[in-house]
């Protein structure tokens, strides 16, 4: 009754007729919601993939795995799958996800200049990378993208060639100190993946700002340990459903871990970002006669994640060479023959020499690419290899399984640098190799990353014979934001005999 007279008194009183009218409205809206809701479930369900034993859970029981089984029982089943299909179809929840592992399909998703949206799984790094180029899209992705891409010109990268060979110096001197202690205390290994983060942690800082980390110096580098403990969180999240909502995530434990993982992360680019923008000004105020104003790149945009790929790239490069003696000894015979036992620094002429080396970066690449996954969400509906995906679907490349076409890599376990050698990659489909991806997304680092991974890998095996002391068989892959090797990469080490120059600069000058 007084309900009815605050309803009289603010003029309006819904009708009889008006309850009705609102119920069937909404009555219909349920309804057509669903029938699109169905069609939409029957539709995804037309596409190969296995069945969804629970409705509103879909597979992701079956993908509710330890960290370490996770990437494995993946790539098994696409193994299987790929053998009958050409497109996988999993639910994650309510989600369709379509994973793609094929070279025509790569191409469907990767060459388009329309479908270049992130997938929904990207938005759990937004919390650490914002939505700087990695993540971003549309006009703001656009932007970025054009200012960014000079960033990376060859002329800009040549100057970078000081750093990458100071700090392999230092990764080398490490490593030395390591063998010691091991030769001292009786030990037969060394876990190198550690060694090498922290050496491209600290190329990254000193080559996107202008910054000494020195994680190489200080063993202990927090930065590296929120890295990693980062990495698990976003893979978690993106595996089980109930941790996606950010009102459930909060209240999971691991909410508080990220957050404190996030703190140092961001304390430290904060400080360098306010110290490179106090210097910015400064300089700003100095070049007002000549009316120059640029903008300096955040963090975010040069992607912090870079440097755990070049990482993984480097570290699985290392093993699979300490695997393959006599893929080590044709890189002795390149290396002799460059810089015969000198220890002069590496130019980018050498660089450019060093063309085995490459291969061996790429095949390691094709086997163990650093970024193990990657996705769009359809901005519209594509065809691919037949089957129409709907927009708003997820569809992902596995560049591991892609990676392992038979027809376009025989023998594709197979360790072997040569398939990327003058003509034997010739008659391979454009989009059967994609560690970079490819398209208007493709890495932006790629041409850094690979002149990176050269004066690291040289450096070190200039000064180091390898021998790596786990089987393939036996390694568990963990298929986080990048791929790496649950217990690193255990090797012996060797020193080899060093000349200083007399002629060059040496690398420690
Ligand atoms: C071996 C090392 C590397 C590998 C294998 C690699 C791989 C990739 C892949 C596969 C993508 C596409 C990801 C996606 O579509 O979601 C990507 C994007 C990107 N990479 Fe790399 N990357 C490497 C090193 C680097 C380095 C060193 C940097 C920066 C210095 C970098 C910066 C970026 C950025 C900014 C993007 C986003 C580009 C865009 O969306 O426009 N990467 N990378």
């Amino acid at each position: 009754m007084l309900d009815d007279h605050l309803l009289k008194v603010n003029g309006w009183m819904p009708s009889t007729f008006t309850v009705w009218l609102a119920t069937f409205f909404t009555f219909v809206a349920i309804c057509v919601f669903s029938k699109k809701r169905l069609a939409f479930i029957e539709h995804c369900n037309s596409i190969p993939g296995p069945p969804a034993p629970i409705p509103l859970l879909g597979n992701a029981l079956e993908l509710m795995r330890d960290p370490d089984e996770l990437f494995q029982f993946l790539i098994d089943y696409l193994h299987e799958w790929r053998q009958h299909f050409p497109v996988l179809r999993f639910w994650l929840g309510p989600f369709p996800i379509f994973l793609l592992y094929t070279p025509e399909g790569t191409e469907a998703l990767l060459g388009s200049n329309k479908l270049i949206d992130k997938s929904r799984e990207y938005q759990y790094l937004h919390p650490w990378l914002s939505t700087g180029l990695l993540t971003s899209t549309g006009t703001k992705w656009h932007g970025r993208r054009k200012m960014l891409t000079p960033t990376f010109h060859f002329k800009i990268l040549e100057d970078f060639i000081d750093i990458f060979n100071k700090q392999s110096v230092v990764l080398v001197d490490k490593l030395r100190e390591a063998h010691q202690d091991m030769v001292a205390n009786n030990r037969d290994r060394i876990n190198l993946f550690p060694y090498v983060a922290r050496c491209t942690l600290d190329i990254i800082c000193e080559t996107a700002m202008g910054r000494h980390v020195d994680a190489q110096l200080n063993n202990d580098s927090e930065y590296v340990k929120a890295v990693c403990t980062l990495g698990r969180i976003v893979q978690t999240r993106q595996a089980q459903p109930w941790l996606q909502p950010e009102v459930l995530f909060q209240c999971h434990p691991m909410a508080k871990t990220q957050q404190k993982c996030l703190n140092i992360l961001h304390g430290f680019t904060d400080k360098v970002l306010q110290e490179r923008k106090a210097e910015h000004r400064i300089r700003k105020a100095e070049e007002l006669a000549q009316k120059e104003n640029k903008k300096l790149p955040t963090s975010a945009d040069v992607d912090d994640n870079g440097q755990d790929t070049t990482a993984a790239a480097v570290s699985w490069c290392l093993y699979l060479i300490g695997s393959h003696p006599e893929v080590q000894e044709s890189l002795s015979e390149e290396l002799n023959r460059v810089f015969g036992t000198s220890d002069r620094a590496m130019t980018m002429t050498d660089i450019l020499q060093l063309k085995y080396l490459e291969c061996c970066i790429k095949e390691a690449l094709r086997l163990y690419p650093s970024v193990a996954m990657y996705g769009r969400t359809l901005s519209e509906d594509a065809t691919i290899h037949g089957y129409v995906i709907p927009a708003g679907s997820t569809v992902a490349v596995i560049p591991y399984s892609l990676h392992r076409d038979p027809v376009q890599f025989p023998d594709p376990e197979r360790f072997d640098p040569e398939r990327f050698m003058g003509d034997k990659k010739r008659n391979r489909h454009p989009y059967a190799y994609v560690p970079f991806s490819a398209g208007p997304r493709n890495c932006i680092g790629q041409k850094y990353a690979v002149m990176e991974e050269k004066v690291v890998l040289a450096t070190v095996l200039r000064n180091f014979h390898l021998e790596s002391l786990e089987k393939r068989e036996d390694l568990v892959l963990i298929g986080e934001l990048v791929l790496r090797p649950r217990d690193g990469v255990q090797v012996r080490l060797t020193p080899k005999q060093i000349t200083p120059s007399s002629v060059a600069p040496s690398y420690r000058s």
